[in-house]
């Protein structure tokens, strides 16, 4: 049977510059190409000038971002509108070292060593004691609240943005009761500027709703004078359907109970929530641990003051507008002040047929999956947001689940054909979907599914590059335009243009959209984008926690510094060409040598190695010196399935070459161990997709197994910088890199490549003769604008990282395991 590759062979179809510059020359005959979507960095500005999609039905236009901007700019700490009186500061004898950061005036409550966290006043940034018995609590609270920053072992980092507490009122989240559970948890008393802060923010995010109901759009609050102002409002007004249901045009309904939705897969599925309610309620009374009588004891919030809070109904207010209205509402209520979430009442839509989709019995979702779920559907509707998880932590169960709770018809796109096909069997792996209500949209494949509803799973390239389309392709545009969509499901959000998802939400009809993504960062800062083309995030769960469940693999990194060899060095000084100056330090034969031993050294433990190159001549050069299979852009589709699959089943192929096509959706849970030694400048989220690699590793619950991340890094050159940029990411999911700066024993590693000075010489030359294309990246062009531009951001804001002291063992929390043991015996490991 040929084994799994989720996507792996994504990336496999060539490189992303020229997929974008095939889009542009136009073929003899439409034909409709997918082939690719490696939406990279630099890929990312090739495609954002795609023409819309033919046709294309326009729903609701995007929101202008000038427009979201000034709003999200009106609330800022430093805002005008936050304007708590300044805090008086006595100074004492050190205030001097601390400057603007002596926050001796902040006093702490008499018992703040038994609560977990602290605000920093200034800047709305809250640390959290991880090791507090309430940290558990306090996390779950926060990451609801506010921005997670940075999570390694002892002390958390949250930031309070307008973003995140947007998410947090999108949720059901009350601000009062936001800062009263702050003030709790909290040291200090809460500032009144953050007080003021959550209070001006949240004050406008979420008061309006904007709901589909029957397929009629209904303006909502809970607060009728805020209906009463918008009504009053010119443009707002005039919209109204006047004589709705109420005659006044306002209609006045119950709330919705909170939780009142049971998410297939979950124990409530399962039977809880079946039982009686007095049942029910006695078997949560039994399952409240010590920990929770700790946390009511601090903050006086126990599980019946949430219960009575949960059984007060507020009357919910709305008035219709015409669906051709939506759109300058929306705008309007946005220059107001008062941006408007968008929900989903599905369970209440009976003009959409519903989908006779559930979970298998078998299927029972992790408890993280869960409570990303229930940020989704926590008052009983659907909310458009994005949901962060871990590479392989079960993205795709997630979106499944949510097509299981809304039972309508779903569209998902993907970022690759392969990722399409692998999307389909898996809702065919775990739901009870009829296969033939599961159509595909690509270039090879372009049948609608039976029935009145089904799931239709393509790709971002079919449903936006609008130029050439086929024939066939064309019938299924109109086919997927001319309907409505209870779900879009967006895979891999991270990796997207903006433009391509405003096309793409703007002309496919949906009540609620869902992104996935486990590396919610780009490097051209546009996530904020995401915010209102999607939804707000709803939920980011914590790469360690779930590594110590189980769900994830537990990972060692190590940079590991491999010192030029002085005739590559005096090279690489002199070369004016960026691209050879790259190739002299890819081509480092310390670095080799570094690759070579450590290749030797893992596989003589049994473990499967995956090594990164993205410039194409070093991952050959390597590879061949090495006797190792290696996949890039132009390897044929079958020889690359061959090489997979022997790397997973043939116990003598047990190190393969990947390009950067690899670095994404790549399931091979064979692979224990991962050398990189060229990568994409200083890429955080390429870096953390590549760990995602090892994350799924099979053996992740065997006693003491690690997995290995190493990183070779030539000494004293620009790839240091690159490196240190690469890691900021994993540092912050609580990753540490050990700096590893001589591999202990390879000097007498028997046939070390590279050992004699005449060799070295020769591998100089080589290098010396390639011309400036043998320095690129594969399918990248050189920028070194973007280079220079790299080295501005980090001088600007300074490095993240830190290298740590001492033992492995101790920094990343696995004192005890028999992995950093390893460690100890194989490297000397020295900073
Ligand atoms: N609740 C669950 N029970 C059992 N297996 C699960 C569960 N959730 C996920 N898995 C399994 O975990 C593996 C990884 O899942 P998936 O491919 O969805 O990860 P992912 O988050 O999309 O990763 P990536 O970002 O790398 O694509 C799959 O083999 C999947 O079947």
């Amino acid at each position: 049977m040929p084994p799994k590759r989720k996507g792996a062979i994504a990336g496999f179809a060539g490189s992303s510059a020229a997929t974008a510059s095939s889009k542009r020359t136009k073929p003899a005959a439409p034909v409709d190409d997918d082939s690719s979507d490696d939406y990279s960095t630099d890929s990312a500005s090739e495609i954002e000038d795609l023409a819309p999609p033919e046709g294309a039905v326009r729903t609701k236009k995007a929101l202008d971002k000038a427009t979201v901007n000034a709003v999200v700019n009106r609330f800022t700490l430093d805002s005008p509108a936050v304007t708590a009186a300044p805090a008086v500061r006595t100074r004492d004898s050190v205030s001097h070292l601390f400057n603007k950061h002596d926050f001796a005036y902040l006093h702490m409550k008499p018992d703040h060593a038994s609560r977990p966290l602290w605000i920093n006043p200034e800047n709305g940034i809250i640390v959290l004691e991880s090791f507090s018995p309430l940290a558990a609590k306090a996390q779950d609270f926060l990451t609801t609240i506010a921005e997670p920053m940075s999570r390694p072992t002892f002390l958390h980092e949250y930031k309070l943005t307008p973003h995140s507490l947007y998410a947090a009122v999108s949720v059901g989240l009350d601000p009062r009761d936001i800062i009263s559970v702050i003030d709790r948890f909290s040291k200090i008393p809460v500032p009144e500027k953050i007080i003021q802060f959550i209070t001006n923010c949240t004050g406008s995010y979420g008061k309006v709703k904007l709901v589909l109901k029957d397929n009629r759009y209904f303006v909502e609050s809970n607060d009728p004078a805020m209906l009463q102002r918008l009504l009053q409002d010119p443009i707002i007004g005039p919209a109204r359907i006047q004589g709705g249901d109420a005659g006044s045009g306002v209609i006045k309904e119950s709330a919705p109970k909170m939780g009142a939705l049971v998410i297939p897969g979950t124990k409530n599925a399962a039977g809880t929530a079946q039982l009686g309610g007095a049942a029910a309620a006695a078997e949560k009374k039994a399952a409240a641990t010590a920990a929770e009588d700790v946390f009511a004891s601090v903050t006086g919030l126990g599980d019946n003051d949430q219960d009575d809070e949960d059984e007060d109904e507020d009357a919910v207010h709305s008035f219709e507008i015409p669906s051709g209205e939506v759109e300058k509402v929306q705008k309007q209520c946005l220059d107001l002040g008062y941006p408007v979430l968008e929900e989903y009442d599905f369970r209440n839509d009976r003009k959409n047929s519903n989908l006779d989709i559930d979970l298998k019995p078998q299927a029972q979702i992790r408890s993280y999956q869960e409570k990303s779920l229930s940020k989704m559907f926590g008052n009983g509707r659907a909310k458009s947001g994005i949901i962060v998880l871990p590479c392989g932590a079960g993205k795709t169960l997630v979106g499944i689940t949510a097509a299981c709770t809304i039972k309508k018809s779903v569209v998902v796109l993907a970022t690759s054909s392969m990722s399409v096909v692998q999307w389909r069997q898996e809702f065919i792996k775990w739901s009870n979907i009829n296969p033939e209500q599961i159509a595909i949209f690509t270039s090879d494949n372009k049948d609608k599914f039976r029935g009145d509803a089904g799931i239709i799973v393509s790709t971002y390239s079919m449903v936006t590059n609008g130029r050439n389309r086929s024939h066939d392709s064309k019938k299924m545009m109109d086919f997927l335009q001319s309907r409505e969509w209870g779900l879009l499901i967006l895979d891999e959000v991270h990796v997207v243009p903006a433009s391509i998802f405003r096309q793409v939400v703007t002309s496919i009809a949906t009540h609620s959209k869902l992104g996935l993504t486990a590396t919610l960062l780009r490097e051209d800062d546009k996530i904020t984008d995401l915010n209102f083309l999607i939804g707000p995030k709803l939920y980011e769960a914590n790469w360690m926690e779930l590594a110590d469940q189980g769900h994830i693999a537990k990972v060692q990194c190590a940079e590991v510094w491999c010192p030029m060899t002085p005739e590559f060095y005096s090279e690489y000084l002199r070369e004016p060409d960026q691209r050879k100056k790259v190739l002299h330090y890819i081509m480092n034969p310390r670095k080799f040598q570094a690759a070579q031993f450590l290749i030797d050294y893992h596989e003589k433990r049994g473990d499967k190695i995956i090594v990164f190159s993205d410039n194409v001549y070093a991952l050959k050069a390597y590879a061949l010196k090495l006797q190792k299979a290696f996949i890039y852009g132009e390897t044929p589709q079958s020889e690359r399935l061959k090489i997979l699959e022997n790397f997973q089943l043939n116990d003598k192929v047990n190190t393969i070459f990947l390009s950067k096509i690899g670095d994404t959706s790549l399931d091979l849970p064979e692979a224990t161990c991962l050398i990189q030694i060229s990568s994409h400048y200083g890429s955080r989220r390429q870096e953390a997709q590549r760990l995602g690699r090892i994350l799924r590793a099979k053996r992740r619950n065997d006693e003491g197994f690690n997995a290995f991340f190493y990183s070779l890094v030539s000494k004293d050159t620009q790839e240091m910088f690159y490196s240190s940029k690469r890691q900021a990411f994993l540092v912050d999911q609580g990753y540490a890199f050990k700096v590893i700066t001589h591999l202990s024993g390879i000097e007498n590693l028997p046939g070390l490549a590279y050992s004699t000075l005449a060799e070295r010489k020769e591998l100089l030359a080589e290098v010396m003769l390639q011309n400036s294309d043998a320095g690129a990246e594969e399918g990248d062009d050189f920028d070194g604008a973007k280079n220079l531009s790299y080295n501005a951001n980090m001088k600007k804001r300074g490095a993240k990282y830190k290298r740590s002291m001492g033992r492995l063992a101790g920094v990343s929390g696995g004192d005890g395991m028999a992995g950093p043991l390893v460690w100890r015996m194989l490297l000397d490991a020295r900073v």
